[in-house]
């Protein structure tokens, strides 16, 4: 295996064990060396020691209320009928947390206290028992007793309670090392405009964060040329200062990609590849006595392979249970194909729809790292698994707290950028409500609302025998809800074309003849069925249009291909046209609504949308994007 630049992929629980075995070998240390550290500093940290009480707390017999320490014995038959006299010499006045007055025993609070005549006569209304709002000596803690054992992540209370406990400092664990490894020619310092082929090391910047945020000490150094000897140089010195190494990218097979070679020939390179995906490339090893992680140069590959392998040793090396997420159940809005033999790491969206979670799948590519920033959860299909129908129940890793999530209105359907000014809108009006809207275009969300999926279902879809829009497939599809249905807006929809309509394009009849390459919507998308509308009537065969099987998945992807160059023309929303720069021509008005059940008008949750689209600022804010008219936003129209 040394020898191929071949990643042989092998189970994760495999791979961590061989890795382990490795380390074992190699003499990596099991545990960080102990520190002894000031209370005062020891939060985050592990001990390395039990804690045991070296006194008492309290020290003492203490007050626990202001008011009269008394003998309780001295009390006894008082009451409302016969109050009780206690002359000055009988009692004492004392406070929260003083100690108690030799002989006394019980406590009487200021309120049940009222002096008599000649002012220093305390006068009971109800006798009180021995060791009444007395704290005693030891309540919190005993000295010999147990705080705390070894292994434990100290918290604000810990160190509170251990200080109270007589302890000045802790013997915990000192911080795991992690040192990053940034690689390539093409890496640039974050700060430096990218040119073309050249990217921008965001890859140290996250793992020196995600290392931080577990509580590790980390450092990058410099990015490395794509050289054998200097990669190796710069393994072995980060190997001698820290407890982990973090290698970035070379991880593959391309001619630049040396980590594994580096890793063997610098101490022993126990695994190139692992059946996750994304990450599969990772190589796991030792340099000198010190674990490197070659991480797979692909931004979510990085993030999910320092989750996987990193955090749970850096756990180990402390001494700590590893790094554990809440798990929910949720159900898929949509299908999710895998594929068999790989462990697939999904990112999904959540919200809750009818008191259950639904789960949204994300964009799956390795370089999609938005779609770990927009993640809610984690979902892993495994190895044995290829992929899940819509609708199936899965276990989800949470991201996010659940009373968020259950703070979501999940839109399923088209998508509307009115609808992400909406989401920002409502974020900002209230930071505990989400907007969640996922685009499977408009029959796509009409099948979730149907099968209880989403809140809301966005779309525009046109019934070409009537002309009408939405409103006559509900029936056909929603047999069995009562759909209500609120104009979200009147949006243009044209023809984006690259700046100056360079080929003086003047609408769908210059589609005819072949001439200009199109770039299509997916099926079921409402724009497609608008197209496939418009060239039926102007008689244009759609086998005749370049370029009509090429799909994109959204208006901003369309715009993106136009903008590339990759077609001469897409049909798309002005909005789009607008965000790349492009021309735009118009080809026709269309509404776009928004489909609920009748019932989730009333939904509280759901209150502040319907607010939201009655105010002025807001459709001020929509007109300002262009091609979008909000003369019925917010009516309900069925
Ligand atoms: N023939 C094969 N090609 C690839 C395979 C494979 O198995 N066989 N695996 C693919 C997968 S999956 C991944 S993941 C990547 C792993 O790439 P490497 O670790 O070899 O890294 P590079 O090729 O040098 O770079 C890939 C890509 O990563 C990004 N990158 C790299 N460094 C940084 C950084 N510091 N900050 C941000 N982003 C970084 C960058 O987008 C590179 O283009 O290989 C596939 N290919
Ligand atoms: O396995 Mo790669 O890490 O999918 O992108």
């Amino acid at each position: 295996m040394h020898d191929s630049p071949f990643v042989n992929d092998v189970p994760a629980e495999e791979a961590t064990a061989a890795w382990r075995r490795a380390r074992a070998e190699a003499g990596c240390p099991e545990r960080i060396p102990e520190a002894v550290v000031p209370v005062g500093d020891a939060v985050g940290r592990v001990t390395a020691r039990p804690i045991w009480a070296s006194r008492s707390s309290p020290v003492g017999d203490v007050a626990a209320m202001d008011g009269i320490a008394v003998r309780a014995a001295d009390t006894h038959g008082a009451s409302e009928t016969a109050p009780l006299h206690l002359k000055a010499d009988s009692y004492r006045v004392v406070d929260t947390g003083d100690p108690m007055p030799d002989g006394l025993d019980a406590v009487v609070m200021r309120e049940h206290v009222h002096y008599a005549p000649p002012g220093d006569v305390a006068e009971l209304l109800a006798a009180v028992p021995p060791y009444q709002h007395v704290r005693s000596i030891g309540e919190d803690v005993s000295a010999g007793e147990l705080l705390l054992p070894e292994g434990h992540r100290l918290r604000p209370v810990d160190v509170a309670a251990a200080a109270a406990a007589g302890a000045t400092e802790l013997t915990v664990r000192r911080p795991p090392k992690v040192a990053v490894i940034p690689t390539g020619d093409e890496i640039v310092p974050i700060g430096s405009p990218p040119r073309h082929g050249e990217i921008l090391d965001t890859n140290s910047l996250m793992l020196l964060a995600q290392a931080r945020e577990v509580g590790c000490e980390a450092w990058a150094a410099p990015i490395q040329p794509d050289d054998a000897e200097i990669i190796g140089a710069a393994v072995r010195d980060a190997a001698a200062a820290a407890d982990l190494v973090l290698l970035v990218a070379g991880s593959s097979a391309g001619r630049d990609d040396h980590t594994a070679r580096v890793v063997a020939a610098a101490g022993s390179l126990a695994v190139h590849g692992v059946a996750v995906r994304p990450g599969h490339p990772v190589v796991l090893g030792t340099a000198g006595s010190t674990p490197v992680i070659g991480v797979p140069g692909y931004p979510v590959s990085a993030a999910l392979t320092f989750d996987i392998f990193a955090a749970p040793l850096l756990a180990e090396l402390e001494g700590a249970p590893p790094p554990h997420r809440p798990q929910v159940t949720a159900r898929l809005t949509r299908k999710l194909p895998s594929v068999l033999g790989m462990d697939d790491w999904v990112r999904v969206r959540l919200g809750s729809v009818g008191g259950q979670i639904v789960a949204t799948p994300l964009p799956r590519g390795a370089g999609v790292l938005t779609s770990l920033v927009r993640a809610d959860g984690l979902l892993v299909v495994p190895s044995a698994v290829e992929g899940h129908r819509a609708g199936a129940r899965v276990p989800v890793e949470l991201l996010r707290r659940l009373p968020e999530i259950e703070r979501t209105i999940v839109a399923i359907g088209s998508h509307d950028l009115v609808l992400d000014l909406a989401a920002t809108a409502l974020r900002a009006a209230d930071p505990t409500l989400t907007l969640m809207s996922s685009n499977v275009g408009s029959l796509g969300g009409l099948v979730a609302l149907r099968d209880g999926l989403c809140h809301v279902a966005g779309s525009h879809l046109l019934h070409p025998a009537t002309g009408e829009y939405t409103l006559p497939y509900l029936d056909e599809m929603l047999p069995d809800r009562k759909p209500a249905v609120v104009r979200l807006v009147h949006r243009e929809q044209g023809l984006l074309v690259p700046p100056g309509n360079p080929n003086g394009i003047t609408g769908l009849a210059d589609l005819a003849g072949g001439g200009l390459s199109y770039v299509n919507r997916q099926r079921g998308a409402g724009t497609r069925m608008l197209l496939d509308h418009e060239l039926r009537g102007l008689e244009i065969d759609p086998a005749a249009v370049a370029g009509y099987a090429r799909e994109e998945p959204t208006h901003l992807a369309v715009a993106a291909a136009v903008a590339a160059g990759r077609a001469d023309c897409g049909l798309g929303i002005m909005a789009a046209a607008r965000a790349f720069g492009l021309d735009f021509v118009p080809v026709a008005r269309e509404p776009y609504d928004l489909v609920l059940d009748e019932e989730s008008l009333d939904d509280p949750m759901l209150a502040p949308l319907w607010e939201l689209l009655g105010s002025a600022d807001f459709r001020a804010s929509v007109e300002a994007l262009g091609g979008y008219g909000t003369e019925e936003t917010g009516h309900r129209i069925r």
